[in-house]
């Protein structure tokens, strides 16, 4: 058993079919599973309790009820006071919350959401075994109006989509994770990310050995969001930056707190990896075609988005491009645009949203927010584990399009699943401090060794 966050490598999520799927083989070769999973649970809990209190078990009627007997049985063994009901005792020292696991498969019913009402209310800790009751384990959405926000979660065997995405960090906690023994017999459903090394800088590299970066974007107004892009393609480590702001005299400077950032357009650089429409507003439509036809690798980001879901010509552009020579990185809004859903189908099922958008586009897509999921074509997704609250603020999302424009640069022959994995991940992690990170700080981070 350990704690999960944040991931030493890539790991493989399973969903619920494929863990059934190795649970019932597992079984056969391992029938003490559920003994397991309680004796790992009770390590757990003895570990987290909050004083001398009973630990109270809330067990449903399935499985997951099973591995909260066994794991009142270890702890009684151990000497720890126990409750297993479906109300609090009093001052628990700590809840385990067994109610319903991987077989949730409808919204909980009135009797279950009075007890994750009266787990919530009594003030201790929450343990919940395997998934925080009410969680579904493929979306990371809750099944209906209430699901267990846990402390802790202690996930059994495989690893969940759920608990990485959708609205999975907010219900999970700290994710710890057992896998009691058994190595998946699978493939994974997806990828969870683990960090990516940074482009080699051999030493006899000179600038043009790293890439160039053209931004397009930056109406008037709007300017700061394509130069947060250019001045994160340059911490990257790209060779050269060059920025087209929209409507801006060419005899600007492209940033005056940056002077190592140069203006430049299209003709200038027509190998250049584009990164298009950050505040770049509705003018970027005209702009969009010769891009979409000439650049050899594209990220494309905000408004470039929007033109492009209204645009039925520029989709079949974007189709005819080659594979993995395209990434979107689409908010859950601007990918219910391309999509033509409204939000909450996206959020619904974000990995389902992404692959499905990949798809239609024949693009890598990066779908932000917590638990960004990665697609492309023909590959397997990928779920971000790492990032936090502190990059929901304007800007952030500009700093992520430039640094995978740099990223892309300096590795010319990445396709673009490997360069968003890589670059999203990073993103993240730079991204994990409390409170705020305004976007220019986390250029800086994100630069840091
Ligand atoms: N087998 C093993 O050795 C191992 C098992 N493991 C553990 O097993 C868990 C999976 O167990 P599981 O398949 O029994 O499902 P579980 O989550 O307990 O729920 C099913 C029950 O809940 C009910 N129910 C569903 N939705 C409901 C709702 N909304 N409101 C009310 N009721 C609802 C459903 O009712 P039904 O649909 O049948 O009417 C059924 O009775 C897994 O998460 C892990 O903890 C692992 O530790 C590995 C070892
Ligand atoms: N709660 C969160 N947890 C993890 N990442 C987040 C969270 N909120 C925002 N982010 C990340 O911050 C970035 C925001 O991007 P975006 O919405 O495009 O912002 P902007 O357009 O203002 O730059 C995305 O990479 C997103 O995944």
């Amino acid at each position: 058993m350990h704690d999960l966050l944040p991931t030493r490598s890539t790991l493989p999520l399973h969903d619920v079919a494929a863990s059934r799927r190795i649970e019932t083989r597992a079984l056969t070769h391992a029938p003490d599973l559920m003994e397991r999973a309680g004796l790992a649970v009770a390590k757990l809990a003895l570990a987290l309790r909050r004083g001398d209190g009973p630990v109270w078990l809330a067990c449903g009627p399935g499985n997951n009820g099973g591995d909260g007997h066994v794991a009142a049985r270890r702890l009684a063994e151990a000497g720890v006071p126990v409750h297993v009901g479906l109300t609090a005792p009093h001052r628990p020292a700590l809840v385990v919350d067994a109610l319903l696991g991987l077989g949730l498969n409808r919204a909980p019913s009135d009797a279950l959401l009075a007890t994750i009402t009266a787990l919530q209310a009594c003030g201790a800790p929450i343990l919940a075994v395997d998934l925080p009751s009410g969680l579904l384990a493929d979306t990371g959405q809750p099944a209906g109006r209430l699901a267990v926000r846990a402390d802790h979660t202690l996930t059994l065997l495989t690893l969940k989509p759920g608990l990485f995405t959708g609205e999975g960090r907010a219900y999970s906690g700290r994710i710890w994770f057992d896998d009691l023994g058994i190595t998946p017999d699978e493939p994974a459903t997806a990828d969870l990310l683990g960090p990516a090394g940074r482009p080699e800088r051999g030493a006899t590299s000179h600038k043009g050995s790293h890439g160039k970066v053209l931004v397009i974007g930056g109406a008037p107004g709007m300017q700061g969001a394509a130069r947060l892009a250019a001045r994160a393609a340059l911490a990257c480590g790209a060779g050269r930056v060059y920025v087209d702001l929209l409507d801006q005299s060419p005899n600007e400077a492209a940033d005056t707190t940056r002077p190592e950032l140069m203006r430049g357009r299209l003709d200038d650089v027509p190998q250049a990896v584009g990164v298009v429409g950050c505040g770049a507003g509705t003018r970027i439509a005209q702009h969009l075609s010769a891009l979409i036809r000439q650049l050899p690798r594209l990220v494309l980001d905000a408004d470039a988005l929007n033109a492009i879901a209204a645009d039925a010509v520029m989709q079949d552009a974007l189709r005819s491009r080659r594979t993995g020579s395209t990434l979107l990185t689409p908010h859950p809004l601007e990918a219910a645009r391309l999509l033509a859903v409204d939000v909450a189908h996206v959020q619904a099922d974000r990995l389902a949203a992404a692959q499905a958008l990949a798809t239609r586009l024949n693009a890598t897509v990066a779908l932000k927010g917590s638990g960004s999921v990665v697609a492309s074509p023909g590959a397997r997704p990928a779920v971000c584990a790492s990032g936090s609250a502190a990059l929901a603020t304007a800007g952030s999302g500009d700093v992520l399009a430039g640094w995978l424009g740099g990223l892309w640069a300096q590795q010319p022959d990445a396709a673009a699943h490997a360069v968003a994995c890589a670059g999203v991940d990073a993103h993240g992690r730079a991204g994990e401090v409390p409170g705020v990170l305004r976007a220019g700080d986390l250029v800086e981070r994100l630069a840091a060794p």
